[in-house]
């Protein structure tokens, strides 16, 4: 990111540039200078490439990697049907250049817009930390002060301390997307969101892929019946190494040599490390402004997305996105901006970030999709007796037979004496889309009866997967 001297900041005695607001971040963060900040002075702050994580190295590159990883593997799928297709062959240079080339320039197009088209924009293209409540210091000595200051920092890729990770042949989502040529082997350490979606594409991609994770399943925060099925399917798709660390990796004249907790070694050309992320609260030393942080390590926020010190709302100061919550989802950062956006300008009217429940979507080889409370969790919260559970698998609807489809689950969680639904649990064709109706229904308020029976489900469409999952669900039909 360039950087522009600007001469729409008040630089006061003292050398301090003042700013009516100040947004550490541009990912969500940039979405907050609305129209309505054209008479004032506003900062915008990031030393990493503009537009932040979901535009540069997350959501949608991977997204536009995921869609022609499900192209490339779907010979399997057509062969169930009777139609015999070739083995799917990447042109990897091809394509990550067209993604590449896309998303550099929306990047590109943004920043010049705000450095070089607003006026009231300053662009500071370093990396700020707090020396106060709303007072940063930038990395070359800048002095900014906002009468509001906006926290959406971000996280970034966790490292684990092991020997080698600083290796060459070492990668993490950020630069995995990158690279020169497409990897014959391939290393994944950690059976998250990210490892899970990045095993699914290369594997489809023809890379050969080793993951290794320490638990017992991949997505083990998901609910059981679906985290057990994309085990047993990723199993079939790639070489899943299960309770199983990685002790360290050693780079050879040719290969990343990767040590496993079980004393035997993987040869691979590339490792992909992909065990969490951390918020970047240390990057803005939100200690030094005296900021609390919760025990997951993100910036704690009252409801209103207002920072806390000492357990009490800082004035002016605000935080969203992954520096503030644990989901780490755009659609919450997302969110949470437009809370902010509003907050900023309505004191005596704050809004409370209040939306429930968050849903998230896996897009894998079959695809994920979750909002509410799993099985296990409804129970603990409810009592057994309380909760009523649906499986209905995709291949028992009608476009489940035109598909052949042998693995898809619709799984619903729904409370037995007020039918209102607890959870919705997918994995299958398309779940990510499919599970939308259920977090409105969640969302709303609709309970499971009448949404099965209040409307027409489009027959027959793979939507009737949801329809006959209510429909199985033990619940009261409303008077
Ligand atoms: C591989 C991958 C795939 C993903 N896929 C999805 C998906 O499909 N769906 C989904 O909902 N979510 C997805 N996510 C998560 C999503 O990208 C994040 O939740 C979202 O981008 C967070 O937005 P943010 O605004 O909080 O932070 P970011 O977009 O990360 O912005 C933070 C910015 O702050 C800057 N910064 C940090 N510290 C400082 C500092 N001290 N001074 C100045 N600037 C600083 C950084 O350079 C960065 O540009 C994915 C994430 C990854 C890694
Ligand atoms: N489709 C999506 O919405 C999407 C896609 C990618 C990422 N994301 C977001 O990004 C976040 C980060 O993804 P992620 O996959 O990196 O994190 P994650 O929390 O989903 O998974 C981390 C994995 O690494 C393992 N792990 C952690 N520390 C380890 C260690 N020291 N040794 C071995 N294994 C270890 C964990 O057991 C887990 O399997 C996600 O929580 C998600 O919110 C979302």
């Amino acid at each position: 990111m360039t950087e522009q001297n600007s001469d729409t900041a008040h630089t006061s005695d003292r050398g301090v540039e003042q700013f009516d607001l100040i947004i550490v971040g541009s990912g969500s963060g940039n979405s907050l200078i609305g129209e309505q900040w054209a008479d004032r002075r506003v900062a915008i702050v990031d030393d990493g490439v503009f537009g932040g994580t979901c535009l540069n190295r997350g959501c949608i590159p991977t997204k536009m990697y995921a869609y022609p990883a499900s192209l490339a593997a779907a010979s399997a799928d057509a062969a169930r049907v009777d139609v015999q297709l070739p083995a799917g062959r990447v042109d990897f240079a091809a394509l990550r250049d067209r993604v590449f080339g896309r998303v550099d320039a929306i990047s590109e197009a943004g920043l010049r817009f705000r450095r070089d088209e607003q006026e009231h924009v300053t662009v500071v293209a370093e990396r700020a930390r707090f020396t106060g409540l709303r007072e940063l210091v930038t990395d070359s000595g800048r002095r900014l002060r906002g009468a509001q200051v906006v926290v959406a920092a971000g996280s970034r890729p966790t490292l684990p301390e092991l020997p080698g990770l600083a290796g060459p042949r070492v990668h993490t989502s950020d630069t995995i997307m990158r690279l020169e040529e497409l990897p014959e082997r391939l290393v994944v350490m950690g059976g998250g969101f990210v490892g899970a979606e990045f095993a699914s594409v290369f594997s489809a991609f023809g890379t050969q892929v080793t993951q290794v994770v320490r638990g017992a399943r991949l997505l083990s925060a998901h609910d059981e019946t679906v985290a057990r099925t994309f085990t047993r399917i990723a199993a079939e798709q790639w070489d899943l190494r299960l309770e199983t660390q990685v002790a360290g990796v050693e780079d050879t004249d040719d290969a990343a040599r990767v040590r496993l907790s079980d004393g035997s070694t993987i040869d691979a050309d590339l490792v992909l490390v992909a065990t969490g992320r951390t918020p970047n609260v240390d990057r803005i030393d939100a200690a030094a402004a005296g900021f609390d942080v919760t025990e997951d390590g993100v910036l704690a926020v009252d409801r209103f997305q207002r920072v806390l010190a000492d357990g009490e709302p800082v004035p002016g100061v605000w935080a969203l996105g992954d520096i503030a919550n644990t989901w780490q989802l755009k659609h919450v950062a997302n969110y949470e901006a437009r809370v902010v956006a509003h907050n900023l300008e309505n004191p005596e009217r704050l809004r409370a970030a209040d939306l429930d429940p968050v849903p998230a979507a896996v897009f894998t080889r079959p695809q994920i999709a979750a909002a509410g409370l799993t099985e296990a969790q409804a129970v603990a919260r409810l009592g057994a007796d309380r909760v009523t559970v649906k499986e209905q698998g995709f291949g028992d609807v009608a476009y489940g037979w035109a598909m052949e489809d042998t693995e898809g689950i619709c799984k619903l969680v729904a409370d037995r004496e007020t039918g209102r639904l607890l959870g919705a649990h997918l994995i299958g064709p398309d779940a990510a889309n499919l599970i939308q109706p259920l977090v409105q229904a969640m969302s709303f308020g609709l309970d499971a009866h009448t949404m099965a029976r209040g409307q027409y489900w489009i027959h027959p469409a793979l939507s009737e997967v949801v329809e006959n999952a209510l429909l199985g669900l033990d619940v009261p039909a409303p008077l």
